[in-house]
């Protein structure tokens, strides 16, 4: 397999993330990761998990699940063989120099310190720059989802987001506001559902106070 999409997960069969990164090596921060998703691992983990917290992993509903998990953990941390240049490379010669804002992209995470899921919405808007890039649309989200598939904490995903829009497009100012609900403080723990985390990252000409007034207001009118 020479590249993997977000839309390839019927081919998870094949657990080989090797060159998701298209042959580029670097960028993707995790070098110490092997490239490969190594699925009788967890499953084998997940076995443990079972016994360890009072269950039967022979019995009949539980039988497939080590395997389920594996194939479903692919896919929830395929981010990390993923490469945010690859998908930010889809650029167009726009002589467009003001604010682009894809706003209310729904998204589903991982907290690294519990492995449940916190989820929400980010907005993702830059300032094209004259000798900078513009990109299509969708590699906004595309590029949400990269930083999502990997265990992570909201902070880092925020600014690992903006960071991929300063490195690969270098617009004149970036800006990402992430709004999510935390499951390890819904379900469990402090058990308040319905608290929300919002974090924003800006860079460049964002910062300028006015710009950045006006992204707010787009970004939190309804
Ligand atoms: N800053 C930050 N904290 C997070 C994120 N996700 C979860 N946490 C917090 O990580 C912290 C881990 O705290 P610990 O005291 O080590 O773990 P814990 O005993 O499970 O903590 P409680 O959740 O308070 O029960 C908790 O306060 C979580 O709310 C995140 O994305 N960013
Ligand atoms: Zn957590």
């Amino acid at each position: 397999m020479t590249h993997i999409d977000d839309d390839d997960f019927s081919g998870a069969a094949s657990d080989d993330f090797g060159d998701a990164s298209g042959g580029k090596s670097g960028g993707h921060g995790h070098g110490h990761h092997s490239y490969k998703v190594d699925r009788p691992r967890i499953e084998a983990a997940v076995r443990e998990i079972l016994i360890a917290v009072g269950e039967d992993p022979d019995r009949g509903g539980l039988v497939d699940t080590p395997k389920r998990v594996a194939k479903a953990y692919a896919e929830v941390f395929a981010g990390l063989h993923q490469d945010p240049e690859h998908v930010l490379s889809t650029t167009f010669d726009l002589d467009h120099e003001e604010l682009v804002l894809v706003k209310d992209i729904p998204f589903y995470s991982t907290c690294e310190h519990h492995l449940v899921p916190f989820h929400g919405v980010a907005h993702v808007g830059y300032i094209p720059s004259h000798d900078g890039k513009v990109t299509g649309l969708s590699k906004l989200a595309r590029l949400v989802d990269i930083y999502a598939r990997r265990p992570q904490v909201q902070e880092r995903l925020t600014t690992q987001i903006v960071e991929a829009l300063v490195t690969h497009l270098k617009p004149r100012g970036a800006i990402v506001v992430v709004e999510c609900e935390h499951m390890c403080m819904s379900m469990r723990g402090i058990r308040k559902p319905g608290a929300k985390t919002v974090t924003s990252a800006v860079r460049g000409q964002l910062h300028d106070p006015a710009t950045r007034a006006e992204a707010m207001s787009l970004i939190l009118g309804r």
